[in-house]
């Protein structure tokens, strides 16, 4: 019997040039089975060169990658088989149609031809495209091509998945959609790494999140320790005089919004514990609270304060 290789996805000190551009330049991190990994950093940070790294479509300089104990540059094959990769545009095969795509595709991945048929049908229905099964790709709007590029990443069943900004041209109901897709993929056992800019989505999507920053990663967090971290939360109340001397009552620095935020009131607390007895101490203290909830999203605050440390 071999040994068991662990699953997921490691990197360690992998870096990548293209000239003189270090578009990735230490990225250490790995994406354990059975949870969706968010991948979070501003735009050419190096998101998109690490996940072609991963999927083994470009070679690192240096470092060392595994999945499921796989090495993309010796194993290929054995990376390829496991991965299903979503790049950020659908790309190539404009004049086949959703069912072409989805069978040709299964067909490379060693499918035979009633197989893959019959899986491209059941994905097209997964991701609501049955009715454009027998037309070009062409035709679909970007929302529906992203929907047809979910569809091709999982036609062999992948144990892990590679998705680049999948939620974008995505309408609020889809990304509902991609969201418990996701979820329960995750829920299956399979290893999700998934790059988006909207965080708010990645708060209620995520399990854990790695911030990368010009090319390094720069910080690894769960989504409960991103919830239990000091948080800015907005507080309204009918009389706003009252809250705030309430606030003072508690010793809580507090800020008065202005513009469109007027009227409320923000403050910093140590979690949801804190926010729950504060809210009950308000109310209890007769302050006619009418909003009490984050201003920001879990991640957003952990983005936020990366952007605000950097030199
Ligand atoms: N093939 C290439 N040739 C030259 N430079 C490249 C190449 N691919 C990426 N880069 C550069 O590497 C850096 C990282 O790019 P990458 O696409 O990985 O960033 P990203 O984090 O995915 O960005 P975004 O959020 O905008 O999608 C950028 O400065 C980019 O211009």
């Amino acid at each position: 019997m071999g040994t068991t290789e662990p699953g997921g996805i490691s990197a360690e000190g992998v870096q990548r040039s293209f000239g003189t551009v270090q578009a990735v330049r230490g990225m250490d991190f790995t994406a354990p089975p059975g949870s969706v990994t968010a991948l979070i950093g501003p735009n050419g940070s190096g998101k998109t060169t690490l996940l072609l790294i991963l999927a083994s479509l470009l070679a690192p300089d240096t470092g060392t990658v595994r999945i499921n104990g796989a090495d993309p540059l010796t194993q290929p094959q054995a990376v390829r088989r496991a991965v299903g990769w979503m790049p950020d545009t659908l790309g190539v095969w404009d004049s086949l149609t959703a069912t072409e795509i989805l069978v040709t595709v299964g067909k490379l991945y060693g499918m035979a031809p009633a197989a893959a048929a019959a899986r491209a049908a059941e994905l097209l229905a997964e991701v609501r495209l049955s009715e454009f099964a027998d037309q070009p790709a062409r035709v679909l709007s970007r929302g529906q091509q992203q929907r047809l590029s979910l569809a091709r990443a999982l036609i062999h069943d992948p144990s892990v998945l590679l998705l680049d900004e999948p939620a974008s041209g995505l309408d609020p109901g889809s990304r509902v959609e991609l969201r418990l897709l996701l979820r329960r993929l995750a829920g299956d056992g399979k290893t999700i790494l998934v790059s988006s800019h909207v965080l708010s989505e990645l708060d209620e999507m995520a399990d854990r999140a790695v911030f990368v920053s010009g090319g390094k990663t720069v910080k690894t967090q769960t989504l409960e320790d991103a919830g239990s971290q000091l948080r800015w939360y907005a507080i309204r109340a009918g009389r706003t005089g009252e809250l705030m001397r309430a606030l003072d009552a508690h010793g809580l620095p507090h800020q008065a919004g202005d513009g469109p935020r007027r009227g409320q009131v923000r403050v910093q607390l140590a979690g949801e514990e804190q926010a729950a007895a504060l809210l009950r101490d308000l109310v209890l203290g007769g302050v006619d609270v009418s909003a009490f909830a984050p201003a920001t999203g879990a991640l957003e605050e952990t983005y936020m304060s990366l952007e605000a440390e950097k030199p």
